[in-house]
């Protein structure tokens, strides 16, 4: 297995697709769709456009149907809710498509979704997707950070060097052998460095600041937790996740 870190969409690869792309945005649509997957939704269906997310939807039962839209960190009006998990219980979520547009996160899914098995990662869900690593084997595998608005992000990047770490623990590989180029061994040290104050990684982020300036605290203590669920949400088609 090689592993491939890229910090945002924009600077992945545009002629080759890797076997398996994992899709990460810790703060926060990979964390909102691991919860609403975990919560027992139908399914999620990620779109970078607002508009053609509510024509489509359109077609679908009410009943069965959620609108999560977020812009600037905001509920985007229309909608049923914006992008916090904490809003994805089980009483709201119960076998309905979430159909969401985010920022940044459904732009990435949408920018891998050509590879032949697409998941979403988070730290909340990590070592179910090292897991799933471990499981599948794939040769090349890429995380792909959703960053914020084409740039770096801290808490995303922390997030993949998790991953790594997570398959470092459980293979006999070593950092170089699973490593396919540098930004995997930086994402590694970042995690190692920051793995038992997490949250306190989040406010030192700027979207963590952002959120905080949002008043979206439980947001990042929730989304600062590791390994508390067991979800893997996997392409299942085009843009559409499944547990
Ligand atoms: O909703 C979010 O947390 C972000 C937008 S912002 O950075 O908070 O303004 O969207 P995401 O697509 O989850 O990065
Ligand atoms: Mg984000």
């Amino acid at each position: 297995m090689k592993l491939f870190v890229y910090h945002t969409p924009e600077l992945t690869p545009t002629d080759s697709v890797p076997d398996c792309a994992i899709a990460v945005d810790v703060l926060r649509a990979t964390s909102t769709i691991a919860t609403v997957l975990n919560a027992g939704a139908e399914a999620v269906q990620v779109f970078s456009d607002m508009d053609q997310l509510m024509q489509l939807s359109e077609d679908w039962p009410a009943e069965k149907r959620l609108r999560a839209g977020e812009r600037g960190g905001a509920k985007v009006e229309g909608c049923d809710l914006g992008n916090s998990p904490l809003d994805c219980t089980p009483e709201r979520v119960t076998d309905c498509r979430l159909f969401i547009s985010t920022t940044n996160g459904t732009r990435a899914l949408q920018r891998v979704q050509a590879a032949p098995s697409v998941l979403a990662a988070a730290l909340i869900n990590r070592q179910a997707v090292v897991n799933y690593l471990l499981e599948t084997n794939p040769e090349t595998v890429w995380i792909v950070s959703s960053g914020w608005e084409g740039s770096y992000s801290l808490e995303d990047t922390v997030c993949a060097g998790a991953i790594v770490d997570g398959l470092l623990a459980s293979s006999s590989l070593s950092p170089k052998e699973l490593a396919g180029n540098d930004e995997a061994i930086a994402a590694l040290a970042l995690y190692r460095h920051w793995q038992d104050d997490l949250l306190g990684l989040m406010h030192h982020a700027s979207h963590g600041q952002r959120l905080l300036r949002l008043n979206c605290h439980e947001d990042l203590k929730y989304c600062a937790k590791t390994d508390i669920l067991e979800v893997v949400p996997r392409q299942k088609e085009p843009g559409v996740l499944v547990k």
